[in-house]
């Protein structure tokens, strides 16, 4: 059964960093209301989650995905790109290491979000932008070289992370809303998707997508390429910059 990680939202968690989008005030209890029916749909497709010890002092903390990157049985521990997000690396390390797997850090100067990293098979895409520098990219080039991965930077101005504006499918295909991408020929396969919550996806196996109930047109191109949306209202997450995929870590090993 694969594993997750997720972490509880904080009681703050409405005090979470905004930097492209308005501030709109945040429900706490929709919130852990979603989070919760967030978790659910994990359950309900087959997964088992595993919780990193919640960090109440830190509002951004329940995008755990920002924490890490793991691929093999490396898990490479991030330095948040936001100072305010530092904090919350040091517990989900445990949570990981205590998974079996090994550990590098990103070290000064370097910083880096898991939300910037696209796994497309051995192939990774870095994004460089607000929140992960040349540094960073350089270091998870270094830990990740010996598995056979090759790294490659791609720039993100427009959004908050890369993968607010590109994931991608089963077929290794990358969906972004075009508007939001700063280069979609820096991949391989691209095909635009109609809404921008289109751009995330969540791969709970060969065919079912997690998805934001935000992206109904996307959610029907996906089906119609033969697909299985599964689908989670997590507007409250959203009004943060938050989508799909940074609510959790998948440990696919
Ligand atoms: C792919 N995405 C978007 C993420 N992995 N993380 C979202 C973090 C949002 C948080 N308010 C912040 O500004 O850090």
């Amino acid at each position: 059964m694969p594993t997750a990680l997720i972490r509880r939202p904080s009681p703050r968690l409405a005090e979470g960093l905004v930097t492209h989008i308005e501030r709109t005030p945040v429900d706490l209890a929709l919130a852990f209301d979603q989070w919760q029916r967030y978790v659910d749909a994990l359950h309900d497709t087959g997964w088992h989650t595993v919780e990193v010890p919640p960090i109440d002092e830190c509002p951004d903390s329940v995008f755990v995905e920002d924490t890490m990157v793991v691929y093999g049985d490396l898990a490479v521990i991030a330095r948040a790109g936001a100072d305010e997000r530092r904090a919350e690396a040091a517990a989900a390390e445990e949570t990981v290491a205590a998974q079996g797997y090994r550990i590098v850090r990103i070290d000064e100067p370097g910083t880096l979000d898991g939300g910037d990293v696209l796994k497309i098979g051995s192939t990774i895409y870095v994004g460089q932008g607000g929140r992960t520098n040349a540094a960073g990219i350089q270091q998870l080039r270094d830990g990740f070289a010996p598995l056979g991965v090759d790294v490659h930077a791609v720039p993100v101005r427009k959004v908050l992370h890369l993968k607010s504006a590109v994931t991608a499918l089963p077929d290794g295909t990358v969906v972004g809303y075009e508007p939001l991408v700063d280069d979609p020929a820096a991949f391989d396969a691209f095909r635009s998707v109609p809404e921008e919550a289109g751009a995330h996806v969540v791969l709970l196996d060969d065919d079912r997508l997690l998805m934001a109930a935000s992206a109904p047109k996307s959610a029907e191109l996906f089906e119609s390429l033969g697909y299985r949306p599964v689908v989670v209202d997590i507007s409250e997450f959203e009004k943060l910059e938050g989508c799909v995929t940074c609510l959790s870590v998948r440990l696919r090993r």
